[in-house]
């Protein structure tokens, strides 16, 4: 669904800190939090941050995969919430989702639907799936493949002149 890519955005490392910091900036603004649920494994590193900006110390996850490499494949919930932060949920907690984007809103929507009252944050969001989000830092187009740091080495890059250096 996503393939092909015409751009692509890199982030860096230190490009992702300062975004996710953006983000717990932005939250903080909001509200407070109970806790945080994590949608494993991309939202894991946004998460540990804010969670650590925030001063939240509860931290759940839900692992859902939807993607192979660059390529849609069918919705799978790996891991469910457990039990005690559902509980939470149920008895009025404010419930943080953390997620490092939101592309065509497919996770977006499952996660939502397990937990309808939460606050939804991505660093990142496409127009297809930006609804879905309460709160995010960064839209890229449609067809911007997100490369994150954890996904990336240093390598040689060809000069722009496509000539050699
Ligand atoms: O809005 P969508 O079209 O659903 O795409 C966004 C989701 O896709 C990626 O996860 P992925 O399924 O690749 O699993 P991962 O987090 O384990 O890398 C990303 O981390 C989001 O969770
Ligand atoms: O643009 C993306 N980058 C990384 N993972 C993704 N999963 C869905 N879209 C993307
Ligand atoms: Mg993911």
């Amino acid at each position: 669904m996503n393939n092909p890519n015409e751009k692509s955005f890199p982030v860096s490392w230190d490009q992702f800190h300062r975004d996710s910091r953006a983000l717990a900036w932005r939250l903080a603004g909001i509200g407070s939090f109970d806790a945080i649920v994590a949608i494993a494994r991309g939202g894991l590193v946004p998460a540990a941050i804010v969670a650590r900006e925030l001063n939240i110390r509860t931290v759940e996850t839900v692992a859902v995969k939807s993607y192979d490499h660059q390529s849609q494949s069918g919705i799978k919930v790996l891991k469910e919430i457990s039990a005690p932060v559902l509980d939470l949920a149920r008895n009025g907690a404010k419930i943080l989702i953390v997620d490092d984007l939101v592309d065509t809103g497919s996770t977006a929507r499952v996660v939502r639907e397990m937990l309808p009252g939460a606050h939804f944050a991505t660093v990142y969001a496409k127009p297809k799936g930006r609804e879905l989000v309460d709160t995010f830092i960064t839209e890229v187009s449609q067809d911007t493949w997100i490369f994150f740091p954890w996904d990336l080495d240093v390598a040689y890059a060809a000069p722009i002149s496509g000539g050699t250096d």
